[in-house]
């Protein structure tokens, strides 16, 4: 059963200071299983705000956002339950190992396998060897590699990374980036990826910027090697 996520006619705007600032008005996306989806766009354009709405993290306050399950509507706690989420800021538990913080997910869900799990994906990110440190004693890149780990160890329906590769060096970048299209590919998850990087974002089968509080289609050109 294949699920996807429709937003219709969302807008978002925020009051700081007695003046109002509208992000998006209107806007329409449709998220599938199987597909990866790209956003760019300006600075402040409203990308983060957009993946928040879409994966069900904040809720919608005009128009709607529905998560379909196969031929029903399914709750949003369902798509949040199904999502693996990549943020700018990690959000790793500080208290916990590397190898804990993989597992963490799968823990929540009762997986007997966790620990054995989260290895091989630690493996998958280059970090096998630092399973017994703590987020303090691993750089920003490791990090975030821990953090990717993390939302992928379930085999999650739909993945939103938001800046994933941007505390990545190169060669890192282009490594991480292959993990997240090729897991779409195989499990038949989506991806959601907000990026700066024009190169990353080719790569997806539906590339979109927002700009102006518009959600504009890119014509795809997908290349193989990232140069941001
Ligand atoms: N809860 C909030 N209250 C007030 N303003 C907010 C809130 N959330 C976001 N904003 C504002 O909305 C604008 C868009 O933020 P958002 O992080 O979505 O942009 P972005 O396109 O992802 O930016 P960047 O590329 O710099 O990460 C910013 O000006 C931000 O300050």
């Amino acid at each position: 059963m294949s699920n996807h996520i429709e937003l219709k006619g969302i807008s978002q705007s925020f009051e700081i200071n007695d003046s109002k600032i509208t992000l998006f008005e209107h806007l329409d996306l449709s998220i599938y299983q199987g597909q990866s989806y790209t956003i760019t766009g300006p600075s402040g354009a409203g990308k983060s705000s957009l993946l928040m709405l879409a994966s069900g993290l904040e809720q919608v306050t005009s128009g709607s956002s529905s998560y379909i399950q196969g031929s029903q509507i399914g709750p949003l706690s369902d798509l949040r339950t199904d999502s693996g989420f990549i943020f700018q800021q990690f959000h790793l538990l500080p208290e916990l190992t590397a190898i804990n913080n993989v597992a963490l997910p799968l823990k929540l869900r009762g997986d007997n396998q966790a620990l054995v799990k989260a290895e091989a994906w630690l493996n998958k990110v280059g970090l096998g060897h630092r399973r017994d440190h703590k987020p303090s004693e691993l750089s920003g890149g490791e990090q975030q590699r821990v953090a990717i780990a993390r939302a992928l160890v379930f085999e999650p329906k739909f993945i939103f990374a938001d800046e994933p590769t941007g505390n990545l060096d190169q060669a890192s970048a282009n490594e991480v980036a292959n993990i997240l299209f090729d897991c779409c590919l195989e499990n038949g998850a989506a991806l959601v990826l907000v990026t700066h990087c024009n190169e990353l974002a080719s790569k997806a089968q539906h590339t979109f910027l927002l700009a102006n509080g518009q959600l504009i289609t890119k014509a795809n050109n997908t290349q193989e090697v990232l140069s941001c």
